[in-house]
């Protein structure tokens, strides 16, 4: 691959910010400012460590990761309005960058202005912005707000011109941080529509999102951020999957300081070591879906009676580690339906024997035609330290549609009047 098919490369990037202890101590060094920050003045917070990854021309890249996980940080550093503590950054292209909502517009000038002060920004003369304009306009749909100052406009409007005008600035590259979240759901429909027909005439996409599924379906690679680190880089399913149990293991400490199991300093403790056991300590093996008879299927119909069943191995044969057990069923396309563990279902921890069958029952299976697939795992105790998972081939559900959808809800009409 040449150089030249490269959009952006981050190489060990890393950005630390000095927090002062006392607000003299920043006077001070006001003062001091033509010396390096002395270090007794400062707390240091690294808000990304050595983050290295390359993007090339015409991919979509999701970023993802819980707030304060460095997604906004690491874009700034890209779109070049932050510079890095070690490490560099090179963009090959025209970039068009989204970030803060607010940042880039005048808010005494009207969205008009706005508009022509935009294009001014990206080299964009006034008779080519003439010429934009009109599809600017249309896409924003915010009627005749345009002509208000953009003070006056909701963030929902903001983003909407925003968004317009940085699509159509062609960019080679454009950087797009969460602000779409604050449009309405048509307009993200037709975000991602324009995503996609920007990706398809070659524009490199970087997208900062809370929404895992928004990366699965849209970008091409993915990257999770955790506390400045990278935890995971890559195929856009096997990364957000990694981030969904993050979440998941977050929920559950949540809870279990909510029912005062643990401390919120034992949660915080938790969330540090949370990334997957190291070492295969246990091992998952013919995972199997069954019918009421135990006879192995990979088609049934809704209301069936089902059984998942998976066998454990406890490979250091150790009973030092009691474990909880989990399934999530997922559709085709890796749509996280549910999920759950024995722990939640109030069994407590089991001591695992050398190896173990593991069922779970499902009466009256609730889903809709489709296909679908089970995970199942073997916790920690707590049901947060991954030992080991396995997928169910994909299996075939088929109603006499009875409802349309993922599941079918149990319900009793009434019609009055
Ligand atoms: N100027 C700053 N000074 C000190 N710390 C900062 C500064 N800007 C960001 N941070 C810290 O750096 C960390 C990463 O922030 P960043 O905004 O990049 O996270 P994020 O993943 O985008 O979060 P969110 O999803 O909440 O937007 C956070 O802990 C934040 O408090």
């Amino acid at each position: 691959m040449s150089i030249n098919d490269i959009a952006v490369k981050v190489e060990s990037i890393s950005k630390c910010y000095y927090m002062y202890q006392k607000p003299e101590d920043r006077l001070k060094q006001m003062f001091l400012s033509r010396f390096p920050i002395e270090k007794s003045f400062v707390k240091e917070f690294w808000a990304l460590r050595d983050v290295s990854f390359e993007i090339k021309k015409g991919e979509t890249l999701g970023i993802i990761g819980r707030n304060g996980s460095g997604k906004s940080t690491l874009l700034q550093l890209i779109a070049n309005t932050l510079s890095p503590t070690s490490g560099s950054v090179r963009v090959n292209g025209r970039v068009s960058a989204l970030l803060e909502l607010g940042s880039g517009f005048n808010p005494e000038f009207t969205g008009r202005e706005n508009v022509y002060l935009s294009g001014s920004i990206y080299g964009i003369s006034k008779s080519e912005m003439d010429m934009k304009i009109g599809e600017i306009l249309d896409f924003a749909d915010i009627g005749e707000f345009i002509d208000q100052p953009v003070k006056t406009f909701s963030s929902g409007m903001f983003a909407r011109l925003a968004f317009s005008v940085a699509i159509n600035v062609d960019p080679d590259i454009l950087i797009v941080d969460e602000i779409l979240a604050v449009g309405d759901s048509a307009f993200q429909a037709k975000c991602n529509r324009a995503f996609h027909k920007l990706s398809d005439e070659g524009c490199t996409v970087l997208l900062v999102t809370q929404d895992p599924y928004m990366v699965r379906n849209f970008c091409s690679k993915a990257l999770y951020l955790k506390k400045g680190n990278v935890i995971s880089y890559g195929n856009p399913t096997a990364v957000t999957d990694k981030y969904l149990r993050e979440i998941e293991q977050a929920q559950s400490r949540d809870m279990a300081v909510e029912d005062g199991l643990i401390s919120k300093e034992q949660a915080q403790e938790m969330d540090l070591n949370s990334d997957l056991v190291e070492g295969p300590i246990f091992r998952i093996e013919d995972v199997k879906i069954l019918d009421a008879n135990y006879q192995p299927v990979d088609k049934f119909y809704t209301g069936d009676d089902i059984i998942l069943q998976f066998k454990y191995l406890n490979l250091a044969k150790s009973t030092k580690e009691k474990v909880v057990f989990v399934f999530s069923l997922y559709r085709h396309d890796d749509f996280y339906i549910c999920g759950n563990t024995t722990l939640m279902d109030g069994l407590s921890p089991f001591t695992p024997k050398n190896e173990g069958i593991v069922e779970v029952r499902f009466p009256n299976i609730r889903l809709l035609s489709g296909n679908y697939k089970f995970r199942v795992a073997v916790d920690d105790e707590r049901g947060i330290g991954i030992f080991t998972e396995a997928f169910t081939k994909p299996f075939e559900v088929e109603d006499n549609f009875e409802a349309v959808g993922l599941i079918n809800l149990e319900r009793n009409w009434e019609v009055k009047g």
